[in-house]
C-alpha cells in the first residue's frame, strides 16, 4: 500500500486542506491519505493553537465522508516540538510493508531545508508538492523525489479562518459544515 502523509497543525482543518488531499488521491499512486495533527510545528508558534484533541476532533469530522482519508495522533505521544523525520521513521517501523510519501505545500518547500534531517526525507520518503500561491523559489523541485501536483490555489488558511470567527463572520462554505458546527458548538476560537 502507498499512503500519502498531510502533516499539519489544522487549527482548523478546511477545504484547502481537503482539495489538495483530494487531488494528491487523484494525480498518483497512493491508496490513503492520512492527516497527521502535528501538537506543536517547530517553526509556529500561536496562541490560539487549539487542544491538540479538539483538532483531531475537527480533522475526524472533516474527513468522515471519504474511506481513502485516515487521521493520525501518532505524534501526540511523541516528543515536542514535531519533527517529521523522527515522526515518520516511527511510523515506518510500524508499517513496514507501506510505502509513504509526504505531502507539502509550496510554502513549506521554500523553508525545506531548514527542517530536521530534509535530506533523508526527501532522500527515503520523497514529497508531493502542490503550488500555495506564488511559485516557491526553490531548487528542490529539480530534485527526482519531488513529484508536482496540481491543483486549484484557494487563498484559504487557518489564519483567515480564525480571524473571521473573531470577527463574528460566517465561515461556511470555508470548512465542512461538520467542522463548522462544532467549532460553534465548543465556541472554539473566540
Ligand atoms: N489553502 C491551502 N491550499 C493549499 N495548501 C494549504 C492550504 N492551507 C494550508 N495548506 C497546507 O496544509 C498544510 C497544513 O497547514 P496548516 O494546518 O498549518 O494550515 P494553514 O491554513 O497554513 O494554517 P495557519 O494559517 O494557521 O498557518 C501545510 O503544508 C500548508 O502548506
Ligand atoms: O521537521 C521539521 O523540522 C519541521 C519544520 C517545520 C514544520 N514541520 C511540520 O510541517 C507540518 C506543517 O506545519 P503547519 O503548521 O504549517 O501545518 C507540521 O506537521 C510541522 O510539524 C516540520
Amino acid at each position: 500500500m502507498k499512503v500519502g502523509l498531510f502533516f499539519g497543525s489544522f487549527n482548523p482543518i478546511h477545504q484547502g486542506h481537503l482539495i489538495i488531499a483530494q487531488a494528491v488521491l487523484n494525480q498518483t499512486e497512493v491508496d490513503q491519505i492520512w492527516f497527521v495533527v502535528s501538537p506543536q510545528n517547530p517553526h509556529k508558534k500561536s496562541k490560539s493553537l487549539l487542544h491538540e484533541f479538539d483538532r483531531l476532533d475537527l480533522v475526524e469530522r472533516a474527513i468522515s465522508d471519504n474511506y481513502a482519508f485516515k487521521s493520525s495522533d501518532i505524534e501526540f505521544k511523541l516528543p515536542r516540538p514535531s519533527y517529521t523525520i523522527d515522526t515518520l521513521v516511527h511510523i515506518a517501523e510500524r508499517h513496514p510493508t507501506t510505502e509513504f510519501k509526504l505531502i507539502l505545500g509550496g510554502d513549506n518547500l521554500e523553508q525545506f531545508k531548514s527542517w530536521k534531517n530534509y535530506n533523508q526525507l526527501l532522500d527515503y520518503y520523497g514529497l508531493y508538492v502542490y503550488p500555495r500561491g506564488e511559485e516557491a523559489a526553490s531548487d528542490l523541485w529539480e530534485h527526482k523525489n519531488v513529484q508536482r501536483i496540481e491543483a486549484p490555489v484557494l487563498h484559504i488558511s487557518a489564519t483567515y479562518i480564525r480571524s473571521c470567527i473573531q470577527q463574528g463572520q460566517s465561515i461556511k462554505y470555508l470548512v465542512p459544515d461538520e467542522v463548522e458546527s462544532l467549532i460553534a458548538a465548543k465556541k472554539f476560537y473566540l
